[in-house]
């Protein structure tokens, strides 16, 4: 097969982590026979820096001639006192709306190996596999009016039906692929938006008798997913609940720097990145996890390009480097080799070698 993707390296350690994911996604297309042709372009930060805009218009025109868009980090305090429209973090809100990318998928698992890492004890993070779909092209980061000035600030959530039903009805289509459950968190009980939230989702559950449906307000959630992660399955909630309850979520797992995301619109054409930032006070140091970055790549070649085997391939090799005890400096116990962002992304290109020379893919897979 033959595909194009955009590479947004972005700010920070954006770069870095996606210097690894272009390498593994090489190597998979040498593997398979693929031809992915990656052609780069600007946003946040450095967009601003030689373009004076966080998304240019090259950028757009470079993602609307692609079939999926790979996205590092954006943002940086170089760029903390800017006028708002010359933020870094205004080109990732533009990407986002333009591309009506409003299903944003964050899986989070927890893998056996990293729960040294996990300030939650095994007991509590083990069996985790949680799925947190968040809208991503609504709500309080998009509502007219947003000002501020010396006396007030503006911010206003907005949501309308039509937003609500295709989120609701993406986190039971997915729910019902994993034969799961469905928490559906709000603040049903004091705002608005979160009031016609719940409607819907009443709505909608009746075309879903399989599917099992709870509605929780996001405070008690926030609590939950600490004390008892296992409970999850499916999470569908807003744009800004989603952002805060993911980064939580990562703590279960060991990192941040290991979480994935796609953002997905209707017709399968996608943005991939990871939920992690450009952790500026780290950039350029090889200190990068780039786990995160490279899994966002197994979710493009399975959710933009139906390649289920390559994602898999991807998947499994970054937790047999786990499994072996290689670990980046997020993750490391204490006293154990620091491998750089570089010396990690290699132990997985290796492990794929591997797996092709030892043939095990071919009975894998058959
Ligand atoms: N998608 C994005 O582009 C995105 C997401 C979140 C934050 N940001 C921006 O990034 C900047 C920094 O934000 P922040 O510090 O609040 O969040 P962050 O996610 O960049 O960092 C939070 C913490 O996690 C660590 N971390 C993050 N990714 C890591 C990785 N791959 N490996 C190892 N450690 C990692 C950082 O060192 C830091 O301690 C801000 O400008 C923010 O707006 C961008
Ligand atoms: C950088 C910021 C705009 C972004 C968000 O809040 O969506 C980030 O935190 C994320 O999680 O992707
Ligand atoms: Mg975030």
């Amino acid at each position: 097969m033959e595909k194009r993707v955009a590479v947004l390296p972005g700010d920070g350690i954006g770069p870095e982590v996606i210097e690894s994911a272009v390498k593994v996604l090489e190597v998979i297309g040498r593997r398979f026979e693929h031809t992915f042709e990656m052609n780069y372009g600007a946003i946040g930060g450095t967009a601003i820096d030689t373009c004076n805009n966080p998304l240019p218009e090259e950028t757009v025109a470079l993602c609307e001639a692609s079939d999926a868009v790979l996205l590092g980090a954006v943002g940086g305090p170089k760029w903390d006192q800017n006028p708002s429209a010359l933020r870094p973090e205004k080109g990732l809100l533009a990407i986002r709306k333009h591309f009506d990318l409003f299903a944003n998928l964050r899986p989070v698992k927890a893998v056996p190996s990293l729960l040294h890492a996990s300030p939650l004890k095994e007991k509590v993070a083990k069996n985790v596999d949680m799925l947190i779909v968040r809208e991503l092209t609504g709500g309080l980061y998009f509502g007219e009016p947003s000002r501020h000035t010396e006396k007030s600030a503006v911010d206003t959530l907005v949501y309308t039906r039509e937003e609500i039903e295709r989120i609701v009805e993406k986190s039971f289509e997915l729910a019902r692929l994993r034969k799961s459950k469905v928490a559906s968190v709000d603040k049903a009980n004091v705002l608005e938006s979160s009031k016609l939230w719940r409607e819907v989702v009443e709505e909608k559950k009746k075309a879903y008798p399989d599917i099992e449906v709870e509605h929780m307000l996001v405070d008690s959630t926030a609590m939950k997913l600490i004390t008892n992660p296992g409970a999850f399955d499916v999470i569908v909630t807003e744009n800004m609940f989603g952002d805060i309850l993911s980064d939580e979520a990562s703590v279960i797992t060991g990192s941040l720097g290991v979480l994935p995301s796609a953002s997905i619109r209707a017709d399968g054409f996608g943005l991939y990145e990871p939920v992690h930032g450009s952790a500026p006070e780290i950039a350029g140091l090889g200190l990068a996890n780039p786990a995160a970055a490279i899994l966002s790549a197994a979710m493009m070649l399975r959710y933009s390009f139906g390649m289920n085997e390559e994602a898999a391939v991807i998947e499994e090799a970054v937790n047999t480097v786990f499994e072996d005890g290689f670990f980046t400096a997020d993750l490391v116990e204490p006293g154990k080799r620091v491998l750089s962002t570089k010396e990690w992304t290699e132990k997985v290109i290796d492990e794929i070698d591997t797996q092709f020379v030892s043939n095990s893919i071919m009975f894998s897979y058959v």
